[in-house]
């Protein structure tokens, strides 16, 4: 589809194979999902811009570089916790956005609780991080509050994705690129993308029992 980029590496297979599986337990869980944001946020960042510095090696001057703009990770809580420290492994000096919000689990609609964007949003490039893109509503809305706050170059990066929310957040902000490790069959009729990983949130942080 167009404007949505499925990562296709085999170590991000392995990854996404060991949080499917339904056996794997919360500590592991939570450890692979930040494996997984290190080939994500690789792939996702691949765009950002360099700026030229002159370096000095003990031999010699020679050219390198820097990030041209400041990079910001948003995190649409709770699930996306969970991708923020493999960005900030690869960005330790990105400044980090919260967003809080939960799915309705009847009218699946996204409800906001909590907003913290730190300034300078309008000259950063952004990215937004969820690990699932389920009817696409929390995406869509997140994007639409970081855009009220002022942001312009707005990136949206998960670890599964259903059709339907990839149609939803591409229909609703066209200028937003899509970085996803995979693209699953289709949402069940309770919102839950199939084969899928099950709730995010809950395997992250062990609330599932
Ligand atoms: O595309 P959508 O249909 O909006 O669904 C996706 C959202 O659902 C999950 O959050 P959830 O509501 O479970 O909150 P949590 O992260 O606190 O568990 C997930 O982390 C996304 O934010
Ligand atoms: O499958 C899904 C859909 C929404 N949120 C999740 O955590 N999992
Ligand atoms: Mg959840």
């Amino acid at each position: 589809m167009d404007g949505v980029t499925v990562v296709d590496h085999v170590l991000l297979r392995r990854l996404l194979s060991i949080l499917r599986d339904k056996d794997t337990p919360h500590r592991v869980f939570r450890e692979t999902m930040t494996d997984a944001a290190l080939i994500l946020g690789y792939e996702a960042m691949r765009g950002l811009r360099p700026a030229e510095v002159e370096i000095e090696t003990p031999l010699e001057r020679t050219p390198g570089v820097r990030l041209a703009d400041e990079v910001f990770v948003v995190a649409i809580l709770r699930a996306g916790l969970g991708l923020v420290d493999g960005f900030l492994r690869l960005v330790p000096e990105a400044r980090v956005g919260h967003l809080g919000m939960y799915r309705d689990e009847e009218a699946l609609r996204p409800v906001g609780y909590y907003e913290n964007i730190p300034s300078g949003v309008e000259d950063a490039e952004v990215f937004v991080v969820d690990p699932m893109l389920a009817t696409g509503g929390s995406g869509v809305q997140a994007i639409a509050r970081l855009k009220r706050a002022g942001a312009r170059r707005i990136h949206f990066v998960c670890l599964v994705a259903a059709p339907e929310g990839c149609r939803a957040l591409r229909e609703a902000h066209p200028d937003v690129h899509i970085t996803t490790a995979a693209v699953d069959r289709e949402l069940d009729e309770t919102g839950y993308i199939r084969p899928g990983l099950g709730d995010a949130g809950d395997r992250i942080f062990g609330t599932d029992r």
